[in-house]
């Protein structure tokens, strides 16, 4: 078995809220391998999006560690975690957050540029991925532009941008209809297949959670197969 891109070890995470402390994730477990995608299933509320900060190196955990390739989070400096955070890890909101002013291709093109590829091999690759969701000729479009299953498209298009080893995905399609959704959820679900990566996606929806290799929920803020 090949080493997780992407661990979770006995993470725990707590707020301080007006009614005392909420113990929202109390040693949560969980391993990704790479090229494995995970749906992330658990009633609203339960710590979902808290989950994924950690996951993402967004936040840090009040104990546990998270490990990215092998590699213990809670030992590197800030320069570090915003390095993998950039080249390592790709997300995807439910709202798709682009950048309203620039235009699709650009929104792909940036986070290359951050991370130091040069401008070519960026136009590139933003072309190559606008073409494999079905978005060729947009790549001047502004966002406003575009539709919602379009927006998201170059939203995920952005998140693989930087051939990251994990994405990390909060309800990506739960913005879209029905029907929407499920299509631009299969390209999603090819892409990150494609790319050999390792995949933790969060979804209220069964449908889509069966499409994925594993699902996984949150009990008492740990992680438990469903
Ligand atoms: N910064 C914070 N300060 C205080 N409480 C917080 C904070 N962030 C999250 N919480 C609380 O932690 C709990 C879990 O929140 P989280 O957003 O992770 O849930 P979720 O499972 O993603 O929910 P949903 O599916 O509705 O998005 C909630 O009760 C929330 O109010």
């Amino acid at each position: 078995m090949s080493e997780p891109a992407l661990r979770l070890a006995g993470v725990a995470r707590r707020f301080r809220t007006e009614a005392g402390e909420l113990s929202v994730l109390n040693g949560a477990d969980l391993a990704l391998v790479p090229g494995e995608i995970v749906a992330l299933v658990a009633p609203s509320g339960t710590g979902k999006s808290t989950l994924l900060h950690l996951a993402g190196l967004l936040e840090k955990p009040d104990a546990g560690e998270v490990f990215f390739n092998g590699q213990a989070a809670g030992t590197l400096s800030d320069d570090a975690r915003t390095a993998i955070r950039r080249q390592g890890i790709g997300f995807v909101y439910q709202f798709h957050h682009l950048l309203p002013e620039f235009t699709a291709a650009e929104n792909i093109i940036l986070p290359q540029l951050a991370a130091g590829t040069p401008r070519r091999a960026a136009t590139e690759r933003a072309q190559a991925l606008l073409a494999r969701f079905g978005l060729a000729g947009r790549e001047q479009h502004r966002p406003g532009k575009l539709s919602g299953g379009e927006q998201q498209r170059v939203a995920i298009a952005r998140a693989l941008a930087n051939h990251p080893r994990v994405l990390l995905a909060d309800e990506p399609t739960g913005n879209l209809d029905v029907e929407t959704a499920g299509r631009v959820f299969h390209e999603l679900l090819d892409a990150v297949r494609g790319e050999g990566m390792a995949a933790l996606i969060a979804t209220h929806n069964p449908d889509l959670a069966a499409r994925m290799d594993r699902v996984v929920t949150l009990r008492g803020g740990k992680i438990e197969q469903a």
